[in-house]
């Protein structure tokens, strides 16, 4: 790949933090940097918790955007889904209220202090607002073990599940509750995410027959092109994820499932419905249930107003520069 030279990513750095409307993930603000190449800006978000050489690979897929280019599109537009924070039950309508005509809803479930009981309610909420014929997939971060999985959605199967992702956090897990969903006749997919963008060999959860699908963040893989040998290497359905994205960012995933030769699935990649500011007054935020594949222009004037202050622009500064030493 194009490497430009250190000085240029960290001459046109920029740092913003955009905040979000709803807390995802734990934060209320999301912190991103930009790097600036001749094809425009490219996207460096990696969470804050993220070591050097796992953030890498972010930084690639900015570079890449900013400096490389992406695969051909063979669509123009790429069905979304809503993405439902662990919010609850009484809040549902609103976040769904943000999604324009999107008809398949994910869920968080499992998250940190909350019950079961509260994952239900808000599944429940999902479906009462929805209506019969939307999609529901939950998403649980890997925070269930096996039996609690499985109990889990057995439960929550009778609102009507599209699949579970990452619903235990190991691959062996994985297959474990595949296994154990086929014996009790209940009928969820698996959805693999962690297990694909944190692994050190992605393809794994494949042959272990670990997930029915394959949930695919560009950034983490380290760009457009690296994404699209994953997903075509997984062999199973593909779903293309943001990583809470700006719009710059968003481009990268919606330029991937736009290149996926089938989408049988509604993509990830509605989450600027959750954010209240962008870098561009033409956010990339699904209309009728879809997301155009097109350019992003970014404003001088937005990345001035949402600009981090001085320590986290050196902050990130520091981390290119860890970073770039790990590009492979
Ligand atoms: O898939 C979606 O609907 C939106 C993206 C999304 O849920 C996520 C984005 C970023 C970080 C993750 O915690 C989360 C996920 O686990 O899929
Ligand atoms: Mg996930």
């Amino acid at each position: 790949m194009t490497r430009p030279a250190l000085d240029d990513l960290l001459d046109g750095l920029r740092v913003v933090q955009l905040p979000l409307n709803t807390r995802f993930r734990g934060v209320l603000e999301r912190e991103i940097a930009y790097v600036r190449g001749p094809l425009g800006y490219g996207e460096f978000a990696p969470f804050l918790e993220y070591d050097a050489a796992e953030a890498s690979r972010w930084l690639a897929s900015a570079i890449e955007a900013a400096w490389v280019g992406w695969p051909a599109a063979v669509r123009s537009s790429v069905p979304v889904n809503a993405t439902v924070p662990a919010v609850p039950a009484d809040q549902v309508a609103d976040v769904l209220g943000r999604y324009d005509g999107c008809r398949t809803a994910k869920v968080k479930v499992a998250a940190p202090g909350q019950s079961l009981q509260d994952d239900l309610d808000r599944v429940a909420a999902v479906r009462d607002v929805m209506g019969p014929d939307a999609a529901i997939r939950v998403d649980a971060n890997g925070g269930w073990d096996v039996e609690q999985a499985r109990d889990a959605l057995s439960r929550l199967s009778s609102y009507g599940l599209e699949y579970a992702e990452q619903p235990c956090e190991t691959v062996e897990e994985l297959r474990d509750l595949r296994v154990a969903l086929a014996h009790q006749g209940i009928d969820v997919l698996v959805a693999a995410d962690e297990s694909i963008r944190k692994a050190d060999d992605p393809l794994r959860v494949v042959e272990l027959e670990a997930a029915d699908v394959a949930v695919i963040k560009v950034a983490p893989l380290g760009g457009v092109a690296a994404a699209l040998e994953v997903a075509s290497a997984c062999g199973i359905p593909v779903v293309v994820s943001s990583a809470l994205d700006s719009s710059v960012g968003m481009a990268a995933g919606v330029a991937l499932a736009a290149a996926l030769p089938e989408l049988p699935y509604a993509c990830g990649l509605g989450t600027l419905e959750l954010f209240s500011a962008d870098v561009t007054a033409k956010s990339l935020v699904p209309q009728r249930g879809s997301v155009d594949v097109r350019d992003v222009d970014v404003e001088t004037a937005l990345l001035h107003r949402w600009e981090a202050p001085v320590e986290r622009r050196q902050h990130w500064a520091r981390r290119v520069a860890e970073c770039y030493t790990h590009l492979s």
